[in-house]
């Protein structure tokens, strides 16, 4: 539901914080995060957000943010920061939501700023104490309450929307759609729902996933508290990345678990061609609103705990309309989304079949997840590896429902694919003390 967006007032302040934002994660329960490395961002509150859905979902999101109104942070900061999450089909019957946190926590490169964004007279003071912060006379970033240590509540695993052996039979009619000819490539999914009988630390979660998966995006968005749900992860594809007008991309398909060596995927011709399926949507997506693009010759191979993948990284420049205007970062969210990475190709024939096959709403899975600010800045990476966290306020407990997919094209083996999506299940099962 879009609604007039509070004024919002920010300010702007240098800290230290020798345990960077991984440190901090237990301490606090994030509104929002998208953190790689030492690098990232913790949102804390919100300030002010908003819901939309449907096809107009994007540009519903993306007339919010340009109204807030808010006045000048301080020189050299990009002012508030907006944390987004979009569903991935335009049926969903989840919302897709934009959230402008409270308190920023923002590192990057070496320094490391807290932003607040309020529409209350409260001093900054007052807001870092009721999130559990403070800053000393010696400018470090402190949390005021305990670490809420790393143990999860008990998790009981509970069937998803389609057991294995179901989910081994929509692969094989995606296969028989592939062998034909009415798509080349298709992404299938599954889900696994986890219940806990006492409340989840999504700090402490994402801040499992953060140690253990550095080389991927931590992300969350959401968890105002009561029944709210929030999307969480650590995706290690990225959409798009924006930093003004310069675009970049890391495309992610073609898998094997880490029992294979990286030589079996390098010379597996199979791999190779769902890559290349891949990489041709998002480079087609994308000239629209482009004007250059690269894109290697050949994938490397990312190396991830759980899984080897075939990656292209794509780098390009945004190309500027008729009148001069560069398009935003959530239109050049909405040229990229869905790539054959997620969905398939021709990419509507691939998006019925889905819908038709998984028999599930994805929800945010596989949809664009990250920030953005208003200097044209954003990173919006694909919700992957993750799940939706639903805390039921009354009950003290909740869910947790995790996806993973996997993409069927000529020459996929069922069984295969299913093992695919185990390990892919694997970030999320481990931080949530479901695997060794
Ligand atoms: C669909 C997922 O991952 C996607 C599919 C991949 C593949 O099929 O090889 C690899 C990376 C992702 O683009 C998932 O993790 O759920």
């Amino acid at each position: 539901m879009i609604s007039a967006p509070p004024c919002l007032h920010t300010t702007v302040q240098d800290v230290d914080l020798p345990g960077g934002l991984v440190g901090l994660l237990p301490h606090l329960r994030p509104s929002g995060t998208w953190i790689r490395e030492r690098e990232g961002l913790i949102g804390l509150g919100v300030a002010a957000s908003t819901t939309a859905a449907g096809p107009g979902r994007f540009r519903d999101l993306a007339d919010y943010w340009e109204s807030v109104p808010h006045s000048p942070a301080t020189p050299g900061s990009s002012g508030p920061v907006a944390l987004v999450s979009i569903t991935f089909s335009e049926d969903s019957e989840a919302l897709s939501r934009l959230l402008i946190p409270e308190v920023l926590i923002r590192s990057e490169a070496g320094r490391t700023s807290v932003l607040i964004t309020t529409a209350h007279p409260e001093s900054p003071e007052q807001v870092l104490a009721r999130h559990g912060l403070r800053i000393n006379d010696r400018r470090l970033l402190q949390p005021t309450g305990a670490s809420a240590g790393g143990d999860m509540p008990e998790c009981r695993l509970q069937p998803g929307v389609q057991s294995e052996r179901q989910y081994l039979s929509a692969i094989a009619a995606g296969l028989t759609a592939v062998h034909e000819g009415t798509v080349d490539k298709l992404v299938l999914a599954r889900d696994l729902l986890l219940g806990t009988q006492s409340p989840l630390h999504t700090g402490s979660l994402l801040a499992r996933l953060a140690s253990e998966y550095p080389q991927t995006w931590t992300y969350c968005v959401g968890g105002t508290g009561g029944t709210a749900e929030t999307v969480l992860g650590a995706t290690p594809e990225m959409l798009v990345r924006l930093r003004g007008t310069r675009l970049s991309s890391r495309v992610l398909a073609g898998t094997i678990g880490r029992t294979q060596h990286t030589a079996d995927l390098v010379r597996d011709a199979k791999q190779h061609r769902e890559h290349g399926l891949a990489v041709t949507s998002l480079l087609e997506q994308l000239r629209p609103v482009t004007g250059t693009l690269q894109s290697p010759s050949k994938p490397s191979v990312l190396e991830l705990p759980n899984v080897y993948h075939l990656a292209s990284d794509i780098s390009g420049e945004l190309s500027a309309d008729a009148a001069g205007r560069y398009p935003s970062p959530l239109q050049v969210a909405e040229a990229a989304h869905p790539t054959a990475a997620v969905c398939g190709t021709p990419t509507t024939t691939a998006a019925g079949l889905i819908a038709q096959l998984e028999g599930m709403d994805r929800g945010p899975y596989a949809g664009p997840v990250g920030w953005l600010d208003a200097a044209g800045n954003a990173d919006f990476g694909i919700a992957l590896r993750g799940g939706v966290v639903s805390e039921n306020a009354e009950a003290g407990g909740g869910t947790v429902r995790i996806f993973a997919g996997c993409g069927v094209v000529a020459g996929s083996e069922p069984e295969a694919e299913l093992a695919e999506t185990r390990v892919k299940l694997k970030p999320m099962l481990w931080a949530l003390g479901l695997e060794a």
